[in-house]
C-alpha cells in the first residue's frame, strides 16, 4: 500500500495537528496523545510522532533469584522506542515544540542516542538536525541512524561535556533550537516512561533503578512519579537510585570529572547538566548515587542477555549492575523497576568484543564436521 499526502496538507508526514487527523494510525497513537493532559501542549501543537512510548516492563527472574528475599525484578526496556532509546520519549514533546515555535533547525550535543532520536524526530517535523559528537566515542550503530536520518554531523575534539557548552552557546547565538534535555520540553516527554510504570505495575515500584550521565532522566522519572503521585493514580513513590559509571561519577563523588572515562560511552559524561534536579530527586526519595565498575556493568549486560534475552546497551545494563551491587538493601519482597534506557543493537562492537560465546570461523560447509565441533 502506498501512502500519499495530498499537497494541500502543509505539514510533514509524521505531523499530527488534531486528532481527526488522518496521518494518525490505529492502535497506540504516540506519548502525546496518550498522556495529553499531562503535558504542555495544546491543540494547536503540531504533534510529531514515531509512535514512541508503551514499552515493555519485563520481568527478569534470574535477577529476582540473584537478588533474593522475594524481591520482584522487572525491567522498563525502553531499548524497543523507534530509535531505539528512551530520548524519543523527550524528543516527540521537543521537535513538537520547536515546530510549534516555529523552528526550522534545532542541534544537540551528544554520545550517540540524542543525536538518533533528535535526527529522526527532527527531520520528521521537516527540519533540519546538527550534532556535535565527541570524535571516536560514539557507538557505530548510533552514528549510522544519525547519518542516515539525515543529521549534519559534526565530530569534534573533546568530550560530551565540551560539545554540550557549544550547542548551548550556538542556541542563544544562532536561529536554532536545542533539544538536549536542558529543553524541558525533553524531560516532559521523559516523565511518562514514569506512567509507564504505574500503569502496569497499579502503583509506583519500591526502587527505581536508572543509569546517570546526563542526568535529564532521573529527573524526568521523578517528576513523572510525583505528577502522578498528586493526581491519585499511585500512593507511594520509588526510592530513586542512579547508577554512573566509576569512571564518570560526578554526582557519587559529588565534584565534576575532567576526563570521563567509561565503555559505556552513552553515560561518559563528567558534568551532568541536570545536576542540581537529579541530586533533588535522590534526596526527596531517600535514594542516592552509586558507581558501578565497567566490569559490573559487561557482567550484568551479559547477565541479562544470556539469561533473560534481553540486549541492552552497555550503558543501560549499568541499572541492573547497581541494584545487584546493594542487593542487600533491597527490603525483602519489594518490587524493583531498573530503566533500560537503549538497545543494544547500537553498539554492535562491544557485544562481539565482550560476548562469552563462542565464534567459531572458517568451518567447511560439511555436517559431519560442523557436528563434530558441536560434540554430537
Ligand atoms: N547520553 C546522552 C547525552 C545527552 O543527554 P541529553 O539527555 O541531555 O540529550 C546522548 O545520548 O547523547
Amino acid at each position: 500500500m502506498t501512502l500519499s499526502f495530498s499537497p494541500a496538507d502543509s505539514d510533514s508526514p509524521g505531523t499530527v495537528r488534531t486528532q481527526a487527523n488522518s496521518n494518525v494510525a490505529a492502535g497506540w497513537p504516540g506519548l502525546i496523545e496518550t498522556y495529553r493532559s499531562y503535558l504542555p501542549v495544546s491543540e494547536s501543537t503540531p504533534v510529531v510522532t514515531l509512535q514512541e512510548g508503551n514499552t515493555p516492563l519485563i520481568p527478569v527472574p534470574s535477577i529476582a533469584e540473584i537478588v533474593g528475599k522475594g524481591v520482584r525484578v522487572f525491567v522498563k526496556y525502553d531499548g524497543l522506542n523507534p530509535t531505539g532509546s528512551f530520548k524519543d520519549r523527550g524528543m516527540t514533546m521537543a521537535i513538537s515544540k520547536a515546530k510549534e515555535e516555529g523552528a526550522r533547525a534545532v542541534i544537540c550535543a551528544s554520545t550517540g542516542n540524542t543525536s538518533a532520536s533528535a535526527a529522526a524526530y527532527a527531520r520528521r517535523g521537516g527540519m533540519r538536525a546538527f550534532v556535535l559528537i565527541p570524535d571516536g566515542y560514539v557507538a557505530l550503530g548510533k552514528l549510522a541512524q544519525a547519518l542516515l536520518y539525515g543529521a549534519e554531523v559534526l565530530a569534534i575534539k573533546g568530550n560530551f561535556d565540551r560539545a554540550l557548552e557549544i550547542v548551548r552557546e550556538m542556541a542563544e547565538r544562532y536561529p536554532v533550537t536545542l533539544v538536549n534535555s536542558v529543553n524541558p520540553y525533553r524531560l516532559e516527554g521523559q516523565k511518562t516512561g514514569a506512567f509507564e510504570v504505574v500503569d502496569v505495575l497499579g502503583n509506583a515500584p519500591d526502587w527505581l533503578c536508572i543509569p546517570v550521565g546526563n542526568a535529564g532522566n532521573i529527573s524526568a522519572y521523578w517528576m513523572g512519579f510525583c505528577q502522578y503521585h498528586q493526581a491519585g493514580k499511585c500512593d507511594r513513590l520509588p526510592r530513586m537510585m542512579g547508577f554512573q559509571a566509576a569512571g564518570a561519577a560526578p554526582l557519587v563523588n559529588g565534584a565534576p570529572v575532567t576526563h570521563p572515562e567509561t565503555i559505556a560511552t552513552a553515560i561518559r559524561i563528567g558534568n551532568p547538566a541536570s545536576w542540581d534536579k537529579a541530586t533533588a530527586a535522590a534526596q526527596a526519595s531517600q535514594g542516592g548515587f552509586k558507581a558501578v565498575t565497567d566490569d559490573e556493568i559487561l557482567d550484568a549486560y551479559r547477565l541479562l542477555a544470556s539469561r533473560e534475552g534481553i540486549f541492552c546497551e552497555p550503558a543501560s545494563a549499568a541499572s541492573v549492575a547497581g541494584l545487584l551491587q546493594v542487593k542487600d538493601q533491597v527490603p525483602a519482597g519489594a518490587t524493583v523497576v531498573c530503566v533500560l534506557t537503549g538497545n543494544g543493537l547500537k553498539d554492535p562492537d562491544t557485544a562481539i568484543k565482550h560476548s562469552d560465546s563462542q565464534f567459531t570461523q572458517g568451518i567447511e560447509p560439511d555436517p559431519a564436521e560442523i557436528a563434530k565441533i558441536i560434540g554430537f
